[in-house]
Parts: C-alpha cells; sequence; structure tokens
C-alpha cells in the first residue's frame, strides 16, 4: 500500500479515499485536503492515466484557489480512471457509482473537470445531491457553457499585461487544450483583439501565424473532430505545441506540460496558467529568470470554482461574471506587485498569500484540520 502520509504538510491532506468496484471497472479517488475554510469542492477528473498523487496535487491547488478567492469552501479533488470517450453508457454507470460510493464524504461536493461535464453533475444529483456545476434546467450556472474561466483569465491577462511591454491587440496567442478553458479563453481574448496562431487538443496542433477562427475550431470540435481538421495552417505533433513563437501561451489540458526538460522551447513572454498544476516549479523558475511572467494556476483559473461556489448559495447567473472579474484582478494585482517588488516568483507570492489565509480559518477552529 502506497504511504499516504508522504503527502501530509501543516495544510492537510485530512483524507484520502480509494474506491475500487471490479463488477463496474470503478478505480477512483477523492482527497479532501483541507476543509476549515468550509466543505471542499473541486472537480471530478476522468482520464485513463491519473494518479494519487496527481489527486493530491489538485486537491491542494484547490484549497489555496478557493483561499485566494475568498471563498468559504475548502479544497478537495476526485479523479476516475477511464476513457473520457468511452459510450455514455459506460460513463453514466461509473459516475453513477463513483457518487454512490463517496455518499457519506460530505466533506466534498462535486464539480465537473476534464472528462466530466454539467450532465455528469445531473448525475450526481440524482444520486446524493451534494453537487454544483449543474445544468441550467436543474438550477445551475453551467460554469463550462458559460466560460467562467475564458472570462477570468481574460481579465487575468488585462492586469498581467500591466506587467510587461506589450499590448492585447494583436498580440499571437497559443492555447493548449480546446475544451471549455482553451476554447472560452480564446473566444474571450481574441475578441478584446488578441489573434489566436496555434492550439492543440488530444489529437495534435494546429499552427497557423495568419490566425485562426475560434468559432470554426469550436465547431470541428463540437463535430466530434479534432483541431487538426481546420481546413488551414501547418499541421503538427501534439507536443509541438510548445514551440509555437507567440505573446501569449495558456495550458488548458494536462499537468506537467512544462516541464525542466521542455522549457527551453517555449518563445513567449507571459504563460498564463488556464490549466492546474501545467508546469513544475522548476520549469516557472525558468521562465521567471528568463524574463517570461508566468501567473500560477490557483491564481488565473479561479473564475470556475467561483461559479461553483456561487451556484451553492443559490446566487443569481448575472452576478457570477462581475464576482470574477473583481476577484481575480485584485488577487492577479496583489500577486504579480508582490512579485515585483519583494523579487519572488508570482508563484511564491500566490501560496503565501493563500496560506495565510487558509492559517488563519485553520486558527479559528477547535481542531485545524476537521
Ligand atoms: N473547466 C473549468 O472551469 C476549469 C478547468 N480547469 C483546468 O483546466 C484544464 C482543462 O479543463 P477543461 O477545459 O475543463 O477540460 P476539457 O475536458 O473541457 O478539455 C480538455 C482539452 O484538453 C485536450 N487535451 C487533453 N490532453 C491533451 C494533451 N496531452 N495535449 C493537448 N491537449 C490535450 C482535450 O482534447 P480532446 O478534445 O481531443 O479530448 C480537450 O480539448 C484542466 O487542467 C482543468 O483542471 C481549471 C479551473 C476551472
Ligand atoms: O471549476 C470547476 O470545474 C470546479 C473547481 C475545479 O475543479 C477547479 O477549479 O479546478
Amino acid at each position: 500500500m502506497e504511504n499516504v502520509f508522504k503527502f501530509a504538510d501543516e495544510l492537510g491532506p485530512l483524507k484520502v479515499i480509494h474506491v475500487y468496484e471490479p463488477s463496474i471497472d470503478l478505480k477512483g479517488i477523492l482527497v479532501i485536503d483541507n476543509v476549515a475554510t468550509g466543505p471542499s469542492i473541486g472537480g471530478v477528473r476522468l482520464a485513463p492515466d491519473v494518479s494519487t498523487k496527481e489527486c493530491f496535487r489538485l486537491a491542494r491547488a484547490m484549497t489555496l484557489k478557493n483561499a485566494a478567492a475568498e471563498l468559504p469552501h475548502g479544497g478537495g479533488k476526485a479523479v476516475l480512471f477511464g476513457d473520457p470517450k468511452m459510450p455514455k453508457s459506460d460513463k453514466e454507470r461509473l459516475i453513477r457509482a463513483f457518487a454512490c460510493s463517496l455518499r457519506e464524504a460530505e466533506q466534498y461536493i462535486f464539480a465537473p473537470d476534464m472528462g466530466t461535464d454539467e450532465e455528469s453533475m445531473a448525475w450526481v444529483k440524482d444520486e446524493i445531491g451534494r453537487v454544483v456545476g449543474l445544468p441550467r434546467e436543474l438550477g445551475g450556472i453551467p460554469l463550462d457553457e458559460i466560460g467562467a474561466t475564458g472570462w477570468g483569465i481574460s481579465h487575468v491577462v488585462d492586469v498581467a499585461l500591466r506587467f510587461c511591454d506589450f499590448e492585447l491587440a494583436g498580440a499571437r496567442i497559443v492555447v493548449q487544450g480546446f475544451g471549455a478553458v482553451g476554447y472560452h479563453a480564446a473566444r474571450f481574448l481574441t475578441d478584446k483583439g488578441a489573434v489566436l496562431v496555434g492550439a492543440a487538443d488530444s489529437h495534435g496542433t494546429i499552427h497557423r501565424p495568419g490566425g485562426l477562427n475560434v468559432e470554426t475550431l469550436s465547431t470541428l470540435k463540437q463535430q466530434g473532430k479534432s483541431v487538426v481538421d481546420y481546413p488551414e495552417g501547418e499541421r503538427l505533433e501534439r507536443e509541438s505545441i510548445i514551440d509555437i513563437p507567440c505573446d501569449i501561451w495558456i495550458p488548458a489540458a494536462r499537468p506537467d506540460v512544462i516541464r525542466e526538460d521542455n522549457v527551453q522551447r517555449l518563445k513567449t513572454k507571459l504563460v498564463i496558467e488556464g490549466a492546474n498544476i501545467p508546469a513544475t516549479l522548476e520549469a516557472e523558475k525558468y521562465l521567471h529568470a528568463h524574463g517570461v511572467l508566468c501567473v500560477p494556476d490557483f491564481i488565473a483559473n479561479a473564475g470556475g470554482v467561483i461559479c461553483a461556489a456561487m451556484e451553492y448559495q443559490g446566487a443569481n447567473e448575472s452576478l457570477v461574471f462581475q464576482a470574477i472579474e473583481e476577484k481575480l484582478r485584485r488577487n492577479t494585482e496583489a500577486v504579480l506587485k508582490e512579485a515585483k517588488n519583494q523579487q519572488k516568483l508570482p508563484r511564491e507570492a500566490a501560496v503565501d498569500l493563500a496560506s495565510r489565509r487558509v492559517r488563519k480559518t485553520m486558527g479559528l477552529r477547535r481542531w485545524s484540520l476537521f
């Protein structure tokens, strides 16, 4: 048995639950990292290559994200082993069973992540009720459909550009992953004058220096095709997305895509981490040393969970965009100012800000974690 206490530090994790039901090939993990601020919220990720370590790192990112955004929620995350493109009936059975198996894990509120969506959350609601990110028909605010995280990213970019030497009009952007985060980030940024010159999905990369039409790419994805089916431009290998020269590079897919062994290939001025844990610390240090500004994940991509938390409190959809804008602009400014003034990595400044808030709420409780 893996020694799960190797992840333990002053913040958590509070609980690590492994779920196994061989009759339907259900293998899942829930990490509840910290609930000092309230019940944890974090998405359920369905992917073939997840792990306990990935789940813990994602749960910790949620603890920091929810604290930075001043939400009354702690951090948790769940992962399910499986192909997100499995037949829908299999996926429904898996998610319903996973929800049932975690019925008693009341300190965790289900939400969507890679491989799961509003419909998956509707199945969770039907089974156990403790869920956010629901379809509108069930009273939810469909955070992926409205582009909550992409909206937040567009404001993070706007603030980060005050710390850079270029403007958004005409800036070349590259997006790795063309799902809920990648598509909406590209949509909001190109609406403000940026040019999307590269995009990747699980099948490959498309590169067109003259610009890619975001809605054409979105239509291809809705038809079950790939970004590489775009009618113009150069088709490249999936990993070649990192080589495309640009001004803003936005990871919006898997973890650890920017590492010590490939960070030198990035030719950009600004990295906005749309994905969770997309870069290793060493890679972020390299970027910092080479003058590339990098806004960390739990600051940049908090739009989705702000929306989710507001849904949980019964808020109206029209208030969500304003709340995301305000919180993300304030945090981005605070983190980048502190990083600049103290000559720190933006991540160091962000972790200081968020963990200070978590420690304060822990100090207000009899037991710090539970
Ligand atoms: N949804 C949200 O609001 C939030 C999401 N995040 C994070 O953002 C990231 C993306 O989430 P989301 O957009 O919701 O996920 P989706 O499942 O909607 O989209 C993921 C996209 O990534 C692509 N992809 C998968 N693997 C690779 C790869 N190796 N290289 C390139 N592209 C790849 C997929 O390709 P294909 O289409 O071919 O499957 C798909 O286009 C995750 O890290 C998630 O945790 C963070 C905060 C909030
Ligand atoms: O935004 C979501 O889907 C819920 C929260 C989450 O999992 C995340 O922010 O990564």
